[in-house]
């Protein structure tokens, strides 16, 4: 018989230590949940992804937006324990500390008050647990001895469960919460574009510009519900200069008719947010025969910001920022058939457009070298927004599961913080989340691809991009 200390060892073996996901396994996982499909085989390219390293978080990304690589090693995904992980070596490590601190702590609270009671009967059956112990008692005492320690170590986690979790929840609330905007930036006298500011992150980020003093063009294909945010935001922060616009990026017409009257009316451009987009949408096309997902989410952007750079340019230093997402992980560019009409799949579509937007983002960089116009994209986080309207179960997920999501505030964070932080001035190319650089994945860090990309939506749009 095995006494109490060797049943619960003080540290948990190594397969139950906690280990955060890389970007790499959420991107998968979240590939994965979008598609409603399993992870099949390591796609090409994957494995050169998981031993690419990521950039230092307590260094600032090189200039030119090349991605920091790792000395070459074994294909495998990097913990946040390890050196050299996505993770903020000082502020995230004390937080995973925390967290993995509180989990570990809960857990072996959970399983000492289970051994405690699963020990009181190894010494009450007298079954050999040590030397002078008395013998076994009687058949009906064992049992109902091991009734007690069951119904013991049942009440005890029944109680111990939820006081650990209320404990717990606002460390796990915090770290949810992720990366927050700490720039203290005035925008008196600066011009922002967001699309789809009328809800979610893009509506939080409009407020949060307003707040700084920015003139905010809300520009929405919904004009009574953006009219209805831009209100409720100009009581709020006090900012008048807070206009709405019609754009639909699903017809190409409405972003050409947005674009011709901003630059009639306004004179200068130095903040563009390409934030609106769809997800998980039955298999549709915008006004134009576009997919939707690469349609609204890549194409219309695309071709928003060709119709406005040249203002962006006038009025530089100016900056770009494409909401993007972790779900880019999961995308590929299926040249062979970008409108899904061979085969679609609602969530990968998501996944391919948002990779769309990475790889924009980058060949827009490069481009854009020497000009003080900055591009850069960003993961926002999960985000308990109506992004998942177009799903009934992933509604009623992100319902169940809101305390785990951020919030929209939480959410707009990252694209504040690439629209004004100072020390971004002259950063371009990047992929940021929770404030701070990112991994991206092989496919996103793809020149040849961005390239050819480029060039087939100039084509699909009948533009000249050079
Ligand atoms: N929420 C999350 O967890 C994550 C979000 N993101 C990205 O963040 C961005 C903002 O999403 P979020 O705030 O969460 O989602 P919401 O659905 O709350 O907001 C999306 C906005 O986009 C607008 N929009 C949709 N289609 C069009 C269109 N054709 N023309 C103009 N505007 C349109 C919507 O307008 P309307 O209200 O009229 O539909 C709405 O204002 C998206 O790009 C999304 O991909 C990335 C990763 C995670
Ligand atoms: C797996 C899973 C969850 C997490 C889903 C995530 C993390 C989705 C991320 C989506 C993104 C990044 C979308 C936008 O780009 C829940 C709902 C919390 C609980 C149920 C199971």
């Amino acid at each position: 018989m095995r006494t109490c200390a060797e049943r619960l060892p003080r540290r948990p073996p190594p397969r139950f230590r906690f280990r955060c996901f890389s970007a790499c396994e959420l991107g998968s996982a979240v590939r994965a949940a979008l598609s409603g499909c399993p992870e099949g085989p390591a796609l090409p390219g994957q494995k050169k992804q998981q031993a690419a390293g990521v950039a230092p978080a307590s260094r600032p990304p090189p200039p030119g937006g090349a991605q920091p690589r790792q000395a070459a090693g074994p294909a495998r995904c990097l913990t946040r324990e390890e050196p050299g992980a996505a993770a903020p070596l000082g502020q995230t490590t004390a937080r995973a500390g925390a967290v993995r601190g509180l989990c570990g702590g809960a857990l072996r609270g959970c399983l000492l008050l289970a051994g405690r009671a699963q020990g009181s009967r190894g010494v009450a059956e007298g079954t050999g647990a040590g030397p002078g112990l008395p013998p076994a008692p009687a058949m009906s005492m064992e049992r109902a001895a091991g009734m007690f320690t069951c119904w013991g170590a049942a009440l005890g986690a029944a109680v111990s469960v939820p006081v650990l979790f209320l404990v717990a929840a606002p460390y796990i609330r915090r770290y949810v919460a992720g990366g927050q905007c700490k720039s203290t930036a005035k925008l008196d006298g600066k011009v922002v574009v967001i699309t789809g500011a009328n809800t979610g992150i893009g509506k939080e980020t409009a407020r949060d510009l307003a707040r700084r003093g920015a003139r905010v063009i809300v520009a929405c294909r919904d004009i009574t519900k953006a009219e209805a945010a831009a209100s409720e935001i100009r009581a709020e922060t006090g900012n008048q200069q807070v206009i709405v616009k019609k754009l639909d990026l699903a017809d190409t017409k409405s972003i050409r008719a947005f674009a011709e009257k901003f630059l009639a009316e306004e004179k200068e451009l130095h903040i563009l947010i390409n934030n609106a987009g769809v997800m998980l949408c039955p298999y549709s096309k915008t006004a134009d025969g576009f997919e939707m997902h690469l349609g609204v989410n890549h194409l219309g952007h695309f071709l928003l910001t060709f119709l406005l750079l040249e203002r962006l340019k006038q009025s530089a230093p100016a900056r770009i920022v494409n909401v993007s997402s972790l779900a880019h992980h999961g995308g590929r560019i299926r040249f062979h058939d970008l409108h899904g009409e061979k085969c679609y799949n609602r969530g990968l579509a998501y996944c391919h457009s948002k990779l769309a937007n990475v790889l924009f983002t980058r060949e827009l960089a490069r481009r854009l070298q020497g000009t003080k116009v900055t591009a850069n994209a960003l993961h926002p986080g999960s985000v308990h927004s109506e992004l998942v309207r177009h799903s009934f179960v992933m509604t009623w997920l992100w319902k169940i599961f809101s305390f785990f999501l951020k919030t929209p505030w939480e959410g707009a964070q990252t694209s504040i913080y690439c629209a004004v932080a100072e020390e971004l001035d002259s950063v371009t190319g990047q992929y940021f989340s929770d404030c701070q650089p990112a991994y991206v994945s092989s496919w996103g860090r793809d020149d040849e691809t961005a390239k050819k990309l480029w060039s087939v939506s100039c084509k699909l749009l009948g533009i000249q991009w050079d």
